[in-house]
């Protein structure tokens, strides 16, 4: 298996950073996922050479819904990342966290008032996905005396090579409003006295090995952009969404390089603002292509069991990782106290939840196993941590960070006490 540079294997052990992933798990026990900094640092930096040598006004506005902690948006912040954020939460996490208001994009299909108060609260640009939203946003920002900038998420109607769960831009999705008809939203938005749109919005799915449906994103885009900048929208930025697969099998083929997407893009899209002689700020709100590689989760073995299969009983779930019972997905697995021993047997790795699809992985060839080794999930960073839950009553596991030969937690497991933290118990009872 080739693993990546943040990665490596001494002594039989696996590493992290400078740091041994067994000595983690016996320090901050386990599950555990664990974070290499420098990794997410080194995405940005791939993401923003790649997009800024062909175009200068570029901004990335991480998914925090891929991994919210705090941490990672302040080194994201520390970067000069803005984000993507989805809900009330994510916005005052990102605020939080040091993030510009101005660097952050309120998107989400089902916005509350509160969330349109507090955007206009906090001067955040808003996503709009229907013209219900238009309407409820141009009043609340009337009531606070203010001015809201805005875009309107486009659906493309683009079909997308992913798993059906995360394709967000087919026609039938319920995300955005169809490019056919977006004009009339724009048009409408044109005539509202207390919200301006400054931008568009496309998102087409995540999870995406290949850059052609970009390309055909930018292009649908740049269509609309020049219909609407005839209308009279003076775009202050493009947004392109977020999407770029990572390569979960490490045997399997390579993901898509950042150059290979900035050249499926942006072609397109200079050679429009060229022609309308405009130079709006492109943004693309990348989350899982982020932070999906820096993150490994440790999880220890309860116990090994021989019946129909071998099965490996750790003690992460589906409650910890819900991506391969949810997703049918694929992460490498590794015994990380003994890396490189030689493949014994055919394991499948099951956690502790009381659900016959509580699988994290199917027969996998590994070094023999026994009661105590750990067991290392791939590639954990994105959508790992964020859809965790309490299920079967276990606190979600704690969240550690390295920063080369150094290690400390960015979020502390939960205990029985945070399970009742928000338990009322009805006065009858
Ligand atoms: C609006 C929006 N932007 C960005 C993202 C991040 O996508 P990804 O993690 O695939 O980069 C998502 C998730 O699919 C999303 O819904
Ligand atoms: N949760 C999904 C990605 C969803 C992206 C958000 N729109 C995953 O784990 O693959």
């Amino acid at each position: 298996m080739t693993l990546p540079p943040h990665l490596s294997v001494k002594d039989r052990h696996l590493r992290i950073g400078g740091c041994d992933a067994v000595e983690l798990a016996f320090k901050y026990g386990t599950p555990l996922y664990v974070t290499d900094e420098d990794r997410i640092r080194a995405n940005f930096h791939g993401y923003k050479k790649a997009l800024s040598s062909r175009y200068q006004n570029i901004r990335i506005l991480y998914a925090a819904k891929a991994n919210g902690n705090p941490s990672i948006l302040k080194i994201l912040a520390e970067e000069g990342a803005g984000a993507d954020v989805f809900s009330s939460g994510e916005l005052t996490i990102a605020l939080q966290a040091g993030m510009k208001p101005e660097y952050l994009l309120f998107n989400g299909s089902s916005k509350t008032e509160a969330d349109h108060r507090l955007a206009v609260e906090k001067g955040v640009r808003v996503s709009l996905d229907s013209i219900d939203e238009l309407m409820q946003l141009d009043q609340i920002a009337g009531e606070a005396g203010k001015v809201v900038e805005v875009s309107f998420r486009v659906n493309p109607a683009i079909d997308v090579p992913t798993h059906p769960k995360i394709a967000t831009g087919l026609a039938t999705s319920k995300f955005g409003i169809p490019a056919a008809t977006i004009t009339e939203a724009y048009a409408q938005a044109l005539v509202c006295k207390n919200v301006v749109p400054v931008g568009i919005h496309c998102h087409i799915g995540s999870q995406i090995l290949s850059v052609e449906p970009f390309a055909k994103e930018a292009q649908v885009l740049m269509e609309v952009v020049a219909e609407l900048h005839k209308m009279g929208v003076k775009f202050k930025f493009v947004d392109l969404g977020g999407g770029l697969g990572v390569c979960y099998e490490h045997y399997g083929g390579p993901a898509p390089a950042f150059d290979a997407y900035a050249d499926a893009i942006m072609p397109e899209i200079i050679s429009t603002f060229t022609r309308l002689g405009i130079s709006p700020e492109i943004w693309i709100e990348p989350g899982r292509s982020m932070v999906c590689d820096s993150t490994i989760l440790l999880t220890k073995v309860n116990s090994v069991k021989q019946a129909h299969k071998t099965f490996v009983n750790v003690d992460a779930g589906f409650n910890t990782l819900i991506r391969p019972a949810m997703y049918d997905s694929y992460h490498e697995v590794l015994v990380a106290n003994r890396a490189g021993e030689e493949q014994a047997g055919t394991y499948t790795i099951t956690g502790p939840i009381c659900e016959t699809g509580d699988i994290l992985a199917h027969d996998r060839k590994l070094p023999a196993i026994q009661v105590g080794d750990l067991i290392a999930l791939l590639d954990a960073g994105a959508y790992g941590y964020s859809m965790a839950s309490q299920y079967n009553g276990r606190g979600r596991c704690a969240e550690v960070l390295v920063k080369g030969d150094k290690s400390a937690l960015m979020r502390r497991a939960e205990t029985v006490d945070d399970l009742l933290a928000a338990v009322v118990t009805p006065p009858w009872l």
